[in-house]
């Protein structure tokens, strides 16, 4: 592959990363089987003309998407550069080759965030640095200025990956503990979180695309896992919604309410085949949201990439302080690249620590 002079300021290009690594965010838990992905095109001075993201399956893609953005604003003609979080893809499946589209562009420069992980559809960094003509590329991961925007690709590729790589969604488990440790609110109440804590677990519900839930919550607290606290994507394919009953006590009638309500219910016997199950029906993306007998299988199994824990302060010591909201996670986690859910975070610990 070419690897030609960098004719963008770097930090220029970290600028035009970071655009459409947040435009990209906005799009999570709409995108499934597709990952979220954002592209910017910059002129000759390095400035942004366009920014531009994937929405959804079967719709253009980011690269398309801003180069048609461009075009319809009269700017096309000056974009040199395309910014891109995931390699444009070089193969024709629902939509054309992204590789093809900015070799026919004016764009002489591309950066790629993350290599795409799905041998479909990778290649397009190789295809399009053999444009006659020239075309300089080049990846973030081989820029020291650029390593924090790399990560952040990563972390908005973690789920697709997880899916393609491995034929298993990415499993974030959400876990609200009271000052004693208890996950149970009190008498009368179905939460004791704050409401900083209830917009993290909703907005966790929206980027992702499937919830896996246990018969023990759904019989006493019977939650509607609709998003309520933050906007929901306006066009989004029906979310996932797992339930996990081994002794069958989850009458029929629950799944026709939550269809209803815009979920497609998939009832599994064993916990460990839901990761499977989801990504078989095209989840990248799926939160555990269950009592402590769910939390404690899932924990056994080792099945988790990101553990979130809305820890509330209830003691007289912390009166008045709001939840603290823990994240650990096995590998960059998504959550991080949602810019309101990475401001509600208190700590993120990386970890590969398997917790017994
Ligand atoms: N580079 C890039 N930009 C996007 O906006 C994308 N959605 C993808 N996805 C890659 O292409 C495959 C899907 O292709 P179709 O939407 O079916 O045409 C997907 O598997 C990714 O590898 N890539």
């Amino acid at each position: 592959m070419q690897s030609a002079d960098v004719i963008t300021d770097l930090k220029q290009v970290a600028a035009a990363f970071d655009s459409a690594i947040a435009e990209a965010a906005r799009f999570m838990g709409a995108t499934a089987p597709n990952p979220p992905v954002g592209c910017a095109l910059l002129d000759d001075e390095g400035e942004i003309l366009v920014t531009a993201a994937h929405h959804r399956a079967g719709t253009p893609h980011a690269e398309a998407r801003a180069l048609a953005d461009a075009a319809r604003l009269g700017v096309l003609h000056r974009a040199r550069s395309a910014v891109v979080t995931l390699e444009p893809c070089n193969h024709t499946g629902r939509t054309p080759p992204c590789s093809e589209a900015l070799r026919a562009s004016p764009v002489r420069e591309v950066w790629i965030g993350a290599a795409d992980p799905h041998h479909l559809a990778a290649g397009g960094a190789a295809r399009l640095a053999e444009r006659p003509g020239g075309m300089s590329v080049h990846f973030a991961a081989g820029h020291p200025a650029l390593a924090a925007q790399h990560e952040s690709c990563r972390a908005l590729i973690g789920p697709f990956a997880s899916r393609v790589t491995r034929g298993r969604c990415r499993i974030t488990v959400k876990q609200a503990l009271d000052g004693q440790g208890s996950m149970n609110p009190p008498p009368g109440r179905t939460t004791f979180t704050d409401s900083g804590s209830l917009r993290l677990a909703h907005l966790l519900r929206r980027a992702t695309d499937a919830i896996i839930t246990g018969a023990g919550t759904v019989l006493a607290d019977n939650p509607r896992f609709t998003v309520r606290h933050v906007p929901d994507h306006r066009d989004r394919a029906p979310r996932l919604l797992a339930l996990c009953d081994r002794r069958g006590r989850v009458p029929a009638a629950w799944d026709a309410e939550m269809r209803s309500a815009g979920f497609h219910v998939l009832r599994v016997r064993d916990l460990a085949d839901a990761p499977e199950r989801l990504a078989a029906h095209g989840a990248n993306w799926a939160m555990v949201e269950g009592g402590p007998a769910l939390l404690e299988a899932v924990r056994a199994a080792d099945m988790w990439d990101d553990w979130l824990t809305l820890r509330h302060h209830s003691d007289d010591q912390h009166a008045g302080m709001s939840d603290l909201r823990d994240l650990a996670c096995r590998s960059p986690s998504p959550l991080t690249v949602l810019p309101e859910a990475a401001a509600l975070l208190t700590s993120v610990t990386p970890t590969s620590v398997t917790q017994g």
